[in-house]
């Protein structure tokens, strides 16, 4: 068994898996990641690896002392991946972006594929029918967006996620929500046409905490999978132990 742990810029995500099958999936604070990962091993006791990817602040350090029990991975720059990167700064990609772009060049050959991850910040990554990483976009996410809007005015309060209730926002919390909802759910679209305009065919996977919330808002057809990092980062290490 495997264990899996993303940490994310807002939470930590894991998951134990057995061969490709998902047994249980974990959300947690960065502040509860030793216990929650102790607990895990606990009640998992035939997890042989551990495997992370980190682009928040998490250290390396956090993870040393279940090197005693376990073998750990840290998953970086330096691993095998199923695609050449064409980013031109590869070693400032996030790891979070390369492990999807690992997932889904394997879970979708010969196919472009275009992966979104609605997490803090949305993301988005392109691989070619080739197998080229090409690179994509990053803007701030719904939480992102509703807080910024606080801390960077005098006026704006600070406001919990909701359904705008009309395109034309008839108060603060209404223009809020529209703006920050409807904005999203139109650039996510407008991004994809745009990709359609480069690229006739390529299958789209969205991502991240905000799933499901946005994926029945677009009008554009995808894969909606929440555990699809997850599950990716179970297959670049499976990908780097064939292959190493
Ligand atoms: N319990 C929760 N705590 C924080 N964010 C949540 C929660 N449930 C859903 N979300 C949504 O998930 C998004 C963060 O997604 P996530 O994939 O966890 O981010 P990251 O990988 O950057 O840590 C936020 O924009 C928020 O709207
Ligand atoms: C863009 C990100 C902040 C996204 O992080 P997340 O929203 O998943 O927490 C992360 O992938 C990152 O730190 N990237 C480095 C810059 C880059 O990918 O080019
Ligand atoms: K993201």
């Amino acid at each position: 068994m495997i264990l899996t742990v993303d940490v994310g810029n807002s939470r930590i995500k894991a998951a134990v898996f057995e061969g490709d099958i998902l047994l249980e999936p974990f959300v947690f604070k960065k502040e509860e990641l030793q216990k929650n990962i102790q607990n895990i091993l606990k009640n998992f006791t035939n997890t042989t690896h551990l495997v992370v990817a980190s682009v928040g602040n998490v250290e390396k350090q956090a993870f040393l002392e279940f090197e005693k029990d376990i073998a750990v991975h840290f998953v970086s720059h330096g691993d095998q991946f199923p695609f050449a990167n064409e980013y031109e700064t590869p070693l400032t990609l996030g790891i979070d972006r390369m492990v999807l772009a690992a997932g889904a060049t394997l879970q979708f050959p010969g196919k472009n594929r275009l992966v979104i991850d609605a997490g803090t910040c949305v993301t988005f990554d392109f691989i070619n029918v080739s197998n080229e990483y090409l690179g994509g976009a990053i803007t701030p996410g719904l939480q992102l967006r509703y807080k910024s809007l606080h801390d960077f005015t005098a006026n704006l309060p600070l406001l919990a996620l909701e359904s705008p209730k009309n395109i034309i926002g008839n108060s603060t919390a209404e223009s809020i929500h529209s703006g920050v909802v409807n904005g999203l759910v139109y650039e996510i679209d407008g991004f994809i046409d745009e990709y359609r305009a480069l690229y006739s065919n390529f299958i789209i996977i969205l991502t991240g905490g905000d799933t499901d919330f946005l994926a029945k808002r677009l009008k554009n057809t995808i894969f909606a999978n929440s555990n699809f990092l997850l599950e990716s980062l179970n297959q670049t290490f499976q990908y780097k132990i064939k292959n190493d």
